[in-house]
């Protein structure tokens, strides 16, 4: 990683990596982790799929009504961590949550698998399971409207884009002098500055 030539802006550079990941085979580099804070501070954290990535942010799906999303609707500032250990790398990013608008939400739940769908439809993410027995019947009662009504969109499923205002680049290297590249949106630009490791 030569942070000399890396580009003005960190989007590219993503888009750069992620194509390096996967030729690399990389597992799952999609998978990202979400950091959070509830209504009193605490940090929560998990992993979720990268729905999309654009100049505007990276994106990712969830429920409304899960924690995450009771969280950024209460809070919307978020970090993501991608960590492609196969290449020693991380990815950092931090800033402010949008949330799409419904038809925006709605033609990415549409754009999922049957089974994907019906499992959203579930809902109670996150809730009490009293009892186990009570998930089988409910998923497939999830799974039988979406054969009968396909068009059936969960009103609880949102998009979530972070708008970068740091992005952190992290090369892992063995002598331990990891290189590490951070963007920072000020004003209308991006600064570029390399930190020590
Ligand atoms: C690889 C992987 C991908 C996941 N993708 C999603 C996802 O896209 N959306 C989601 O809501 N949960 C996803 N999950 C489950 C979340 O990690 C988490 O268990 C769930 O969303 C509840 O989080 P919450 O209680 O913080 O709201 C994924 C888990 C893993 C391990």
């Amino acid at each position: 990683f030569d942070p000399d030539a890396a580009p003005a802006e960190p989007f590219p550079l993503f888009v750069d990596w992620l194509t390096e990941a996967l030729a690399a085979g990389v597992r799952e580099p999609h998978a990202v982790s979400v950091a959070t804070v509830d209504a009193d501070g605490c940090p929560d954290l998990r992993v979720v799929a990268l729905r999309d990535a654009t100049e505007a942010g990276w994106s990712f799906a969830t429920r409304a009504d899960s924690p995450k999303g009771r969280q950024l609707a209460a809070q919307p500032q978020a970090a993501l961590l991608f960590h492609w250990r196969e290449q020693a790398r991380q990815i950092r990013v931090r800033g402010s949550v949008l949330r799409a608008d419904p038809e925006t939400a709605a033609r990415d739940f549409l754009d999922r698998l049957p089974g994907s769908r019906a499992a959203n439809l579930v809902g109670h993410q996150s809730e009490v399971l009293a009892d186990p027995a009570a998930f089988p019947p409910a998923l497939d009662a999830a799974l039988a409207r979406v054969e009968s009504e396909p068009d059936t969109v969960d009103p609880q499923h949102a998009l979530f884009t972070v708008r970068p205002r740091t992005v952190e680049f992290w090369q892992g290297v063995p002598n331990r002098g990891h290189v590490r590249l951070r963007y920072r949106h000020a004003g209308e630009a991006w600064t570029r500055e390399r930190l020590w490791p």
